[in-house]
């Protein structure tokens, strides 16, 4: 039995996360699903963004580094994202990028394991992840990266020569939702540290890094955390691992003195040594205006929320009869369904064109991100009946739909 309109207009009145919307300016006649790859952009956020440009930087000048909290910007935002990944104080810092992030995680969690020479990554990772493994055990003579063919595979190839595995907490394609708390368990007990990727799963659902026992992790906060794109990422180094951990690019941010000056390289304890060089002040301020909404969200209600959305698509779109590559077991996925169609690029052109847009990952996933913060239940129907028009009209096959762009 499927949902009607009406059905769904009521579930949108009863939502505890409908006043959210409001709070993002979307265009008018779009229905946006591409938020697990570019979230939304806050209302708040040009006019922070403007108030840093014309007076924090016009008028201020060189005194906000002080006066503005410039400085310590990559701390407070970290203070800010610690409770949406479960993290208690002084253990994330808002920095760089998640590709950036990783490779100094990584070589200090190599660096933590002497004696043991592998990195197992899965080989479905988000590539970025496992080009950062390929060069820094380049780097980090004696050590190789190995692939994991799936993270099913893990416990059969979790030896003592394994010295860190990376996994992504939810899968960019499938959507698919690992066991953060049994596989950081497993990989410890066999003497490795672990290091998750949580790019997809941040602002999708609660996540416990902390109580999971995590070692380090990196994310990126342009997704559901609409930072804006590119906006800087974080990562978190469990507070057991921070004294001993050794981080590669050692720039002057992540000094115990940076403003003397000194020759020789002497890092912050804690945290901060994580850090390497000046942030740039228009992307972090940006992640403020956002992280604003999120102090006012429950995660709680967002998953909720989320896994509600994802099963109504996947029951209104059962008709077409396409593969949903996403797992159906509400532990087993993040905020995205993903479904398979031998055309599925030019199907989900044809689907933006009608302003529902999706995004597709190749051979054949057509990817669908449901942001409970402002995408709702109508939405959802909204999009499942285009999205049958489509297929059954087959104006997809238009030769318009496809021509790629380098962007997809
Ligand atoms: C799982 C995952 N890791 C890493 C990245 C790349 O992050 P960055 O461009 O910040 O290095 C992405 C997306 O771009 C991603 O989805
Ligand atoms: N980071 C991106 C970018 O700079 C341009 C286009 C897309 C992205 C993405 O984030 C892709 C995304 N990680 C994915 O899940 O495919």
């Amino acid at each position: 039995m499927t949902r009607t309109r009406e059905e769904c207009a009521a579930l949108d009145a009863a939502d505890p996360l409908a006043g959210f919307r409001a709070e993002f300016a979307l265009p008018e006649g779009v229905i946006y699903l591409d938020g697990n790859s570019l979230g939304a952009l806050p209302r708040r956020t040009p006019e922070r963004v403007r108030e840093l440009v014309e007076v924090e930087w016009g008028q201020q000048l060189i005194r906000s580094w002080n006066d503005a909290g410039w400085f310590a910007l990559p701390h407070t935002l970290g203070a800010r994202i610690a409770p949406l990944v479960g993290a208690a104080a002084g253990q994330v810092v808002v920095c760089d990028t998640t590709s950036v992030n990783l490779f100094k995680v990584l070589t200090a969690a190599l660096r933590l394991r002497p004696g043991r020479r592998t990195v197992l990554a899965e080989q479905a990772a988000f590539p970025t992840d496992l080009y950062i493994a390929e060069g820094v055990t380049g780097l980090v003579e004696g050590t190789r990266s190995v692939l994991l063919p799936s993270a099913a595979d893990l416990d059969g190839m979790l030896d003592e020569d394994v010295a860190v595995v990376l996994l992504s907490h939810v899968d960019y394609r499938t959507g698919e939702l690992l066991d953060m708390a049994g596989i950081t368990r497993r990989v410890q007990q066999a003497g490795a540290l672990m290091i998750w990727d949580v790019c997809h799963s941040v602002g999708a659902l609660p996540i416990e890094l902390d109580a999971c026992g995590v070692d380090f992790a990196v994310g990126c906060t342009y997704k559901y955390l609409n930072g804006g794109p590119g906006s800087p990422a974080f990562l978190y180094a469990a507070e057991r691992h921070q004294a001993a951990a050794a981080q590669p690019l050692s720039g002057w941010f992540g000094h115990a003195r940076p403003f003397d000056f000194e020759p020789g390289y002497e890092p912050l304890p804690g945290i901060g040594k994580f850090l390497t060089s000046s942030p740039s002040m228009l992307g972090q301020v940006a992640l403020g205006a956002s992280l604003d909404i999120w102090e006012r969200a429950d995660l709680q209600a967002v998953r909720a929320k989320s896994l509600a959305l994802t099963d109504l698509f996947v029951e209104l779109v059962e008709p077409l009869k396409l593969e949903v590559a996403t797992p159906r077991a509400s532990e087993r996925r993040g905020s995205q369904i993903a479904l398979r169609h031998p055309d599925g690029y030019p199907v989900v052109q044809a689907l933006i064109e009608r302003g529902v847009i999706g995004d597709f990952r190749a051979p054949d996933l057509m990817r669908f991100g449901f942001t409970p913060l402002y995408v709702g239940y109508r939405d959802v129907w909204d999009a499942a009946h285009h999205l049958a028009e489509v297929l059954e009209s087959g104006e997809w096959r238009a030769e318009r739909f496809n021509r790629r762009g380098a962007v997809t």
